[in-house]
């Protein structure tokens, strides 16, 4: 029997052609509804191996590659119906998170999507998008309001908290409006965890 995923997800991966406009280096990879793909997924995410899949680990990706895992009907950008008035909790990581940590946060994150994590608040969540940069790794959970101030807080609180980063690692929640207009390398946050 497959057991149904309260949400149905799907996978994107973006790559980073200079050639080609930012949608059109957006693919679709997979979906999935039931447990067993899911953690098929997982698994494939954790313990990848070249030969049989060809979904690698995101610290194997080339930089400026993306992964994202969105509610189905929702497209990973902002000017998705469902993205557009939202914003996402934003987890910048040092250079040297690559290689050890960013494959277990990227992980905890699909599983806190996937499973559901966030109680009552679940349904504001969109997806999340690990972004393997130069610069240094960025992972997001997106949510769909960010004027709800009780879920944008609660779920950044579920979210540090599960992937148990050092206190003094800072978390943002960045309203997408801010960040679609930002002047600079930095957007301002809403508020901090
Ligand atoms: C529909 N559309 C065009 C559109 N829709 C979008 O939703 C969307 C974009 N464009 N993005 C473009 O990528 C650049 C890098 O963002 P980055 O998040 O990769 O961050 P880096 O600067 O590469 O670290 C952004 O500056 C933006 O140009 C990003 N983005 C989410």
């Amino acid at each position: 029997v497959k057991h149904p995923l309260q949400n149905k997800w799907a996978l994107w991966f973006f790559k980073n052609d200079k050639t080609k406009s930012w949608q059109d280096n957006l693919r679709l990879v997979t979906s999935f509804d039931t447990v067993s793909f899911a953690i098929n997924l997982l698994t494939l995410f954790c313990c990848y191996d070249r030969v049989y899949n060809h979904i690698q680990a995101a610290s194997k990706l080339q930089s400026g590659c993306d992964y994202s895992l969105f509610k189905e009907g929702i497209e990973p950008m902002w000017e998705d119906e469902r993205n557009k008035k939202g914003g996402r909790w934003l987890v910048n990581t040092q250079k040297n998170f690559r290689q050890q940590e960013l494959d277990r946060l990227w992980l905890e994150t699909l599983m806190l999507l996937i499973g559901e994590s966030f109680g009552e608040y679940s349904e504001n969540v969109c997806g999340a998008v690990v972004q393997i940069r130069q610069k240094g790794d960025k992972l997001a959970i997106w949510t769909g309001n960010a004027s709800d101030q009780d879920a944008n807080l609660s779920i950044g609180r579920k979210f540090k908290e599960r992937l148990s980063l050092p206190a003094k690692l800072v978390i943002g929640y960045q309203a997408h409006e801010d960040t679609m207009t930002k002047t600079g390398s930095v957007t301002k946050s809403m508020f901090t965890l």
